[in-house]
């Protein structure tokens, strides 16, 4: 049985449509981003709807000790102590931003104090548009307007349905940076819908993937990304997540060494800290597999590994192959042909090349 510690959402759920039916039993942790992850019309923002209670399905939701909803229970939205970000920032458009956060800060369902309005200002790099309204703001100040908003109603639960999807991807790259803050700063959950890949990798500790209103996967970012049918789906966009640490700079050939549990990856330089804590993208698609270690090629990272499973994806002539480098997993996106002629097969001790890795 669950111990269920005072934030921590438990759902079980059933939502008949006409031509949807929504069916979620999940239990997501008590701090942290839990991304909803899947296609248009998966039932992502159904879901969310049921646990803020603006849509009732059948079954129960729990928060920590209280019961949201069960059978003879429904405990109204504004009661749950839940805040939203929608696509599209709700502000009100006849107040400025401090007006807007003010009305957030007197309806809060506890008193805000001054040191928190400003470190909730600070962390979204707000104060430049305190005095303007809406309409002077770009999008992407909007949003995060919008989001320390909804923080300063000091919500238990923080809900934000696709906040970047309304954003061009010179934006989403500006805000994203302010919501991974967010996310360490943050002591509550907070619930994220996305159906962007990158969104997942950057944000997501916990990733639900659904599909046709069923849970397809949960659990946290690494173990649902390297597991194999549950990335299939994704084609090129098939990676797994790796949390490591700069090692040390090569300041002549201008590469970084990233450091992880089972070896090492050399990346072109950045500019963090030696020592510093770094979450690595490795594309399924930029790790091919050697059988011996060789050095008359140009990628820089060779590592060896055994393979741990073989899959098909998302192409009659593709399959993932995952290895595992010591205990991390990589994925491997390769044609059948090349799997079989190399005669990979689980147990196989292998070379992984890493044509490339990102620093998220
Ligand atoms: N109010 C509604 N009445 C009837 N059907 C609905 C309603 N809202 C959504 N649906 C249907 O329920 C299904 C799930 O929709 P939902 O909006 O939850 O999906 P989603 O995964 O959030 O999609 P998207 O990524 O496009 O926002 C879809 O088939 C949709 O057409």
């Amino acid at each position: 049985m669950t111990t269920l510690t005072t934030n921590t959402l438990s759902v079980d759920l059933n939502l008949q449509r006409r031509e949807f039916s929504l069916q979620a039993q999940l239990t997501f942790p008590e701090r942290g981003v839990s991304v909803l992850f899947g296609h248009s019309g998966s039932g992502k923002t159904t879901l969310l709807r049921c646990i803020a209670g603006l849509e009732r399905a059948s079954g129960e939701v729990r928060f920590g000790t209280e019961t949201w909803q069960t059978g003879q229970t429904f405990v109204p939205t504004w009661q749950r102590g839940i805040a939203c970000v929608f696509q599209e920032s709700s502000l009100f458009e006849h107040l400025s931003a401090q007006g807007n956060l003010d009305y957030a800060i007197k309806r809060a369902r506890t008193t805000v104090s001054p040191a928190e309005i400003h470190q909730v200002i600070e962390m979204l790099g707000i104060g430049h548009t305190l005095a303007r309204r809406p309409y002077q703001l770009s999008g992407g100040e909007r949003q995060r307007v919008a989001i320390a908003r909804a923080l300063l109603n000091k919500p238990r639960l923080l809900i934000m349905d696709e906040p970047l999807s309304s954003l061009d991807d010179k934006r989403k790259q500006e805000i994203l940076p302010y919501l991974e803050n967010l996310k360490e700063a943050l002591s509550l959950p907070v619930l994220y819908v996305t159906h962007s890949m990158q969104e997942v990798t950057r944000l997501a500790d916990y990733l639900v993937c659904l599909q046709d209103g069923r849970v397809r996967a949960s659990g946290t970012l690494q173990e649902t990304l390297s597991s194999m049918d549950d990335v299939a789906g994704l084609g090129t966009e098939a990676a797994v997540v790796i949390e490591g640490e700069v090692i040390s700079h090569d300041f002549q050939w201008h590469l970084t060494t990233l450091g992880f549990a089972g070896g090492e990856l050399r990346i072109r330089q950045h500019d963090r800290v030696i020592g510093t804590g770094v979450r690595i993208q490795v594309l399924a698609k930029d790790v091919s597999l050697a059988l011996s270690e060789y050095h008359d090629s140009s990628i820089v990272n060779l590592l060896p590994c055994q393979v741990d499973a073989i899959a098909a994806a998302d192409d009659p002539g593709i399959v993932l192959v995952r290895v595992l480098v010591g205990s991390t997993p990589l994925l491997s996106r390769m044609t059948h042909y090349s799997a079989s002629s190399l005669q990979l097969e689980p147990g196989k001790r292998v070379w992984a090349q890493v044509k490339s890795a990102a620093i998220l």
